[in-house]
């Protein structure tokens, strides 16, 4: 069995609807962000502040090819699927699901948190733009691409585990 991993754009709920994920499948769930803070001892915005954004790309792509092959969630960091060998190493070593808001829904959930380097130097029309530019990559990603506006974290999550369920054994 391989990796299932959540991608898509900051405040898509990859970290909130795989945690509970990791519930309802009794899989080990691992925050892509988490463990880079971890290796580094550092917080992500003082990891952009002190190495800057190409070094942090660096770090999560590192993380990517080194991760230990075990049958686990990861939520990635929403920049990941920006970069083929990213994209290729997600794609071969597991499955990829995208997880798509509509922009108002991620503005309302990510303009005030002060955890998201790339929220805190952007205009609202730079991160929309930003989105748009994402899009095509996430979906070049993604073996699934899943609805989540107007459904629940627990909708989400109930939809995300039948579908694991189903995939089992190719996976
Ligand atoms: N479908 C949803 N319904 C209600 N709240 C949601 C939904 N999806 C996400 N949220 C909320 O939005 C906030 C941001 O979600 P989360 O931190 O999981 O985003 P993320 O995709 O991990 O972002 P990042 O790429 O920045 O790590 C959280 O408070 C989460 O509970
Ligand atoms: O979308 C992005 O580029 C980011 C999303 C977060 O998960 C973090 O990885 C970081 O804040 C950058
Ligand atoms: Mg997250």
């Amino acid at each position: 069995m391989k990796k299932v991993y959540l991608i898509g754009y900051m405040g898509s709920g990859k970290s909130a609807i795989g945690k509970r994920l990791s519930f309802s499948t009794r899989l080990p769930f691992y925050d892509m962000d988490t463990e880079i803070e971890k290796r580094l001892g550092m917080t992500i915005p003082e990891i952009f502040e002190k190495h800057g954004e190409a070094y942090f790309r660096e770090k999560e792509t590192e993380f990517l090819r080194t991760f230990r092959n075990e049958n686990c969630i990861i939520a990635t960091g929403g920049g990941v699927a920006m970069r083929r060998e990213n994209r290729e190493l997600m794609r071969s070593s597991g499955l990829v699901f995208y997880l798509n808001a509509p922009f108002r829904d991620i503005w309302r959930r990510i303009s005030t948190d002060r955890n998201r380097p790339i929220v805190q130097r952007s205009t609202r029309i730079e991160l929309e733009q930003l989105y748009n530019e994402r899009l095509p990559h996430y979906l070049k990603a993604a073996h699934f691409k899943v609805e989540t506006e107007n459904r629940t974290l627990r909708q989400v999550t109930e939809y995300l585990a039948f579908q694991i369920g189903r995939l089992k054994g190719d996976i």
